[in-house]
């Protein structure tokens, strides 16, 4: 700080002279002037004397010579006095005013000064009445005169002049000198003062020392020169304490800031007016940008742009300033430098930093943890292979969805879409074709719904369609969901080009119209699914709505599902043997397994009725097995009391999902093994149902089990495909003609020629035939005349327990 000296002009020096000099002008001019008018009354009344004294001695003579009209008197008298050098006219008038004498000059020219002309005091006329004593004092004339008084006072007024410059002048070289020793005293030893004072370093005050005056000066500026030196002393030391701590400041704050800056933990401190007044390290990297920068940045610029947000942000920041509350933020949501953005979990706390109090920030950054918990929320919540929404999520909307049009009196309605014969896909062209098929799927069906409706996916090959707010009337809603699932039925079935391939599929749609009396989500789904399988079962590529007849049969499915797993339970289940017999001999060659279900109310219930619900609930995999194991039992203790001869074979019944089962093949070889079966006496009867949807796995499993001495039967031939060229290919030792051809054996000649047919067949490929359901001589002597091997029904022995068969073999 260098302050510029002031001028010579605007020094102490010539101020004071500059106020000296007026002083001298106003004060002694004044008072001289004064004492010369104290001194020109005095000179007046002295001068009044005078003239006074002059008439005194003039009138008596003047007089005379006017009593007397002497001349010469009178001239005598004027002339005695013109010899005054004051009076320059006199003259001497009779009692007629005539003058008897009168003398003038000419008055003498003064070089006038200054001071006459102020005074302005010139000539001045008297006049005396002139009387003769005795004469009863009465006036014979006059004497009159002119004074000039500048004349008579002339010596005062130059006297005067003179005190007046030299008072002015005397004091002025006063002035002068005591400015110069103003100047040499003070000034200038303050001039250096001020330069030395300005040429201190105020970080080093004490390098430079103000110099002091001579040894012998003692006075006030000695005084504050030595004071002020002392003071730069005394300022020195406590800055370099100062300094010193200062230095121990910065390095522990520079240490705490590494500390700090080196946690993995974000910190910052926010102000009241929402800027950062610290960031560490990890908290400015976390949002990309430099510690510095985020001191620059309103928080509300870092915020990801929601109102909730960032109210919440501030609020919190508010709460902790302003009532110093601890608070814990479960999530605040930041956005980066990059845009990327960012889920901080925060703790604040409200801290005295400086000169404010601020909201100290401690968060951890949550992103990774947020994102994985929201991917698994998706895929939770969402099938891998199309992205649409799974179960759990169509389950809750739907649950949504119903509570909604139950609020507000509208239909909905849910579509169960099974796609036909999608097995064939993945079995004939593979599982990366049968995925793009499904993808596909699931594009148009999203296509072809509204925004508001729900597309879902079930599993495999099946889709839900919910769709929302159709109708307030249910007969238009029902409509509405009908011709909506034609629509989907006929976009599902445009080709699908994949891979310069056409693929063409169809669906079956199962429809229900929700609200409905239970608005149960899962028996919506159900009945959906019900209406579906109706479809399926009718021939596929159509839709069906869901109706109360299906509804019944539902709810009695529902019912003997639980009756279903209370007979595994308690042992209801028990197996009855109808005996195989040889047409040409009538020997018992072997018998078929057969179901039964003694129901504790109901009494027997048909395996017809009950077959399929086990098959829907997947219980058919513990009977199934039972199954195996109760034939395999019976077979052991026949086999052992010599009961069941090399050669005959039990026939057991096995479902399309048993069969399918990842454990079928050892369960039955365990229990062959188990049991100690005699090799070849165990015979499993197929559907062709089962064999054609996988025609290789199935080949699979028949070949492993007939490497153990199993036999299979194809069951209910003549109603499927009956297609020779599979039949070619698979271990099948039997065929069984279904019994709905013996029935009308005798009186239909088409199931005659289908009969003899297919009996020609099996002989052509070598393969024993069984006749199912003979009931009559008749139709036995037809079949014996077609060369069937052998047969079974009631005309020998409908199914029997095992007491009875066992009886039956040994007679
Ligand atoms: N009208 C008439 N019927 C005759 C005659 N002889 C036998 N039957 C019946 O015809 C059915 C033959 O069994 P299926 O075709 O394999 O058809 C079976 C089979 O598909 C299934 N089934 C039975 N037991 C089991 C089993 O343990 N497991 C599996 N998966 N299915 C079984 O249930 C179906 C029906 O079994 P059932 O009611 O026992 O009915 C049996 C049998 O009682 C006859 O002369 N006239």
């Amino acid at each position: 700080m260098h302050n510029k000296g002031p001028t010579f002009y605007e020094g102490i020096s010539f101020q004071l002279a500059k106020i000296g000099i007026i002083l001298v002008f106003v004060l002694s001019f004044s008072m001289n002037l004064v004492q010369v008018y104290v001194d020109y009354r005095a000179q007046s009344r002295e001068f009044e004397r005078l003239v006074d004294r002059v008439i005194q001695v003039a009138t008596p003579p003047a007089a005379r010579a006017v009593h007397t009209l002497d001349d010469d008197l009178a001239t005598e008298v004027v002339n005695g006095l013109l010899s005054y050098d004051f009076i320059h006219e006199v003259a001497i008038l009779d009692e007629r005013g005539n003058a008897l004498a009168e003398a003038s000059r000419p008055p003498i020219v003064h070089s006038a000064g200054w001071l006459v002309k102020i005074v302005d005091d010139d000539v001045l006329t008297y006049t005396a009445q002139l009387a003769v004593p005795g004469y009863a004092q009465q006036s014979t004339g006059k004497i009159s005169f002119r004074v000039d008084k500048r004349q008579a006072l002339a010596s005062f007024y130059s006297r005067s002049e003179l005190n007046l410059v030299a008072g002015v002048l005397r004091n002025l070289v006063l002035v002068v000198l005591l400015f110069i020793a103003f100047y040499v005293k003070l000034t200038k030893p303050l001039a250096r003062l001020s330069h030395e004072i300005n040429e201190i370093d105020p970080d080093q005050p004490g390098v430079r020392r103000l110099t002091p005056l001579p040894d012998k000066r003692q006075d006030e500026l000695a005084s504050v020169i030595s004071n002020t030196n002392q003071l730069l002393d005394v300022v020195e030391l406590s800055l370099a304490k100062r300094r010193a701590v200062e230095l121990a400041l910065r390095k522990s704050e520079e240490h705490l800031r590494q500390i700090v800056d080196s946690l993995p933990v974000l910190i910052g401190a926010r102000n009241k007016q929402g800027y950062y007044r610290f960031a560490n390290q990890a908290l400015a990297n976390a949002l990309g940008y430099t510690p510095e920068q985020m001191c620059t940045i309103h928080v509300r610029n870092l915020l990801k742009h929601s109102v909730d947000n960032i109210e919440q942000v501030l609020n919190n920041d508010a709460r902790v300033i302003d009532r110093r509350e601890e608070l814990d933020v479960v999530e605040e949501s930041f956005v980066g430098a990059d845009g990327s953005q960012l889920f901080l979990q925060t703790h604040m706390i409200p801290l005295d930093y400086y000169d404010e109090v601020v909201s100290l920030v401690l968060s951890v950054d949550v992103t990774e943890r947020k994102n994985a918990q929201e991917k698994m929320q998706y895929m939770a919540h969402h099938d891998a292979l199309t992205s649409l929404p799974n179960r759990l999520q169509l389950v809750e909307r739907l649950e949504h969805e119903v509570r909604r049009a139950v609020r507000h009196g509208y239909f909905g309605a849910v579509l169960f879409i099974d796609l036909d014969k999608f097995k064939n896909i993945n079995d004939s062209l593979g599982h990366p074709v049968g995925d793009s098929v499904l993808q596909e799927v699931a594009k148009r069906l999203k296509a072809a719904v509204r925004e508001e409706d729900l597309v879902a996916r079930l599993s495999g090959d099946e889709f839900i369609v919910v769709l929302t707010v159709l109708d307030q009337e249910l007969d238009i809603a029902g409509l509405k969901a009908g011709e909506i699932s034609e629509k989907i039925r006929a976009v599902v079935s445009q080709p699908i080009m994949h891979e310069q391939m056409e693929l063409r599929i169809t669906c079956s749609v199962g429809v229900v119209v929700y609200p409905d009396k239970n608005n149960v989500v899962h028996e919506l789904l159900r009945y959906a699914d019900t209406a579906m399988y109706h479809v399926k079962e009718k021939g596929r590529d159509a839709i069906e709505f869901f109706n109360e007849d299906m509804a019944d049969k539902v709810s009695a499915q529902l019912v003997m599902e639980g009756d279903l797993h209370r007979a595994l339970e308690q042992q209801q289940f028990v197996l009855h043997y109808q005996p195989k017999l040889d047409i040409e001999t009538g020997e018992v060659v072997g018998a078929e397994a057969l179901l039964r279900w003694q129901h504790p109310e109901k009494g027997q219930i048909s395996p017809m009725d009950f077959i399929p619900v086990l098959e829907t609930s997947g219980l058919i995999l513990d009977v199934g097995q039972w199954v195996i194991e109760q034939a395999c039992q019976s077979l052991a203790i026949w086999s052992s009391k010599g009961l069941w001869r090399p050669g005959m074979t039990m026939s057991v019944n096995i479902s399309p999902r048993q069969f399918r089962g990842a454990s079928f093949v050892q369960d039955v070889i365990d229990a062959l093994q188990r049991y100690d079966v005699p090799p070849g006496a165990l015979d499993i009867e197929v559907t062709e149902g089962i064999i054609i949807q996988r025609v290789d796995e199935a080949i699979e499993t028949m070949s492993t089990l007939a490497a153990h001495q199993v036999s299979f039967s194809l069951d209910d031939f003549g109603t499927g495909y009956s297609s020779i060229s599979y039949l070619k290919r698979l271990p099948v030792s039997t065929l069984k003609i279904d019994k709905s051809f013996i029935r009308d054996l005798s009186h239909d000649r088409s199931d005659r020629v289908l009969v003899e047919t297919i009996i020609t067949m099996a002989r052509l490929l070598d393969l024993n035939v069984v006749a199912e359901g003979v009931e009559t001589a008749e139709q036995l002597e037809i079949l014996h005349t077609y060369h069937c091997h052998s047969y079974q029904g009631f005309y020998f022995s409908p199914a029997v327990p095992e007491i009875q068969f066992e009886a039956l073999l040994k007679r």
